[in-house]
């Protein structure tokens, strides 16, 4: 498998009156051609600034470190445009704001084709009907016409992710796109989404909460906390043996309806970006903290094949 994108020790900091936000930091990881690739962790830990940086849509407040690399090539200024909507598609929670209420779903797809192939409006409009067809929405003369508010939340979700599949991307990512959604529609939307990736072979990038939805969709996957990569490992290896005491407490944070339980939340909440502690990120909520934890910072090391972990318990394992 070949890298698509790769990430060398990328770092992302927001300057604010109340002082500088350390959002990433020292990121290194890769997404490979072909791979579905999870970012997970708790809500405001770096997801979407990192899918964010892939395609430059950052704020003027930001200031990055470190590189980015698509296909082989350093992302920078020139030729990320190039990129963005182009070979990076990308589909958000809420399918409403990213829609434009006063267009139809034809002429906003029309929009992205033209922009995406430098195609005539004819040509575009003559590849609307199977675009659609390709997001499951059949009853295409009606969609074709229809102003968001006229679809259902499901039908404006395929709608976005036929907009993404207008582009042919080579990365599609897909920040929390079911979380708007009920359950099976939820479930519709994440057959969608495996079923293209499966015939069309793009990576995907998909940023989540849930376990579950990982457990279901990815190769592998990558776990966050308060910016840091603190777990990376194939899905199966992480799920039967998480290292990071941090990904523990996600995994036993699930609900599983066979037990009588509630599960155990992880203690504490994420510690300032703006004054991180010292020494390991996560050592306030730790429950295997140890002296060292509050001097060194641990680094993400391999300490079983493919699988990644930045947390001292595992020092003596490292390759
Ligand atoms: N423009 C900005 N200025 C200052 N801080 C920002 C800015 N954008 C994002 N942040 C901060 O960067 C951190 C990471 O945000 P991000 O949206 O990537 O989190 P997330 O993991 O995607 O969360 P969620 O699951 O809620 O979407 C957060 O602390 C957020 O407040």
């Amino acid at each position: 498998m070949s890298e698509l994108v790769k990430f060398e020790n990328y770092s992302l900091t927001f300057k604010t009156l109340h002082g500088d936000v350390r959002a990433l930091r020292n990121l290194s990881f890769t997404i490979n051609s072909g791979e579905i690739v999870a970012l997970v962790g708790e809500t405001g830990c770096g997801k979407t600034v990192t899918a964010l940086s892939i395609i430059g849509l950052l704020p003027e407040n930001a200031s990055q470190t470190g590189k980015i690399f698509f296909k082989g090539i350093e992302v920078n200024h020139e030729n990320v445009k190039r990129i963005r909507g182009k070979e990076v598609a990308i589909v958000f929670q809420d399918p409403t704001s990213s829609l434009n209420p006063l267009y139809t779903v034809e002429r906003q797809l029309v929009d992205v084709l033209m922009s995406r192939w430098d195609i005539s409006v004819n040509k575009a409009r003559e590849k609307v009907d199977g675009l659609l067809r390709q997001v499951q929405l059949f009853d295409v003369d009606r969609v074709r016409r229809a102003y968001p508010h006229e679809l259902s939340g499901g039908m404006r979700q395929r709608v976005m992710i036929a907009m993404a599949l207008a582009c042919e991307p080579s990365l599609f990512i897909a920040d929390e796109p079911t979380t708007a959604l009920d359950v099976t529609v939820q479930r519709q939307i994440l057959y969608l989404i495996w079923e293209l990736q499966r015939t069309k072979k793009f990576s995907v990038l998909f940023i989540t909460h849930d376990l579950g939805i990982v457990a279901q969709l990815a190769d592998r996957v990558v776990v966050m906390y308060a910016g840091n990569i603190v777990e990376m490992a194939p899905k199966k290896e992480l799920f039967s043996n998480p290292l990071h005491p941090y990904t523990s407490g996600l995994l036993n944070c699930a609900l599983d309806p066979r037990k009588k339980k509630l599960p155990e939340p992880i203690p504490g909440s994420l510690p300032s970006l703006t004054e991180p502690p010292s020494g390991c990120i996560f050592r306030e909520r730790c429950r295997r903290v140890q002296n060292d934890c509050g001097i060194l910072t641990p680094e993400l090391a391999e300490v079983r094949p493919s699988h990644f972990v930045a947390c001292h318990l595992w020092r003596e394992h490292r390759g």
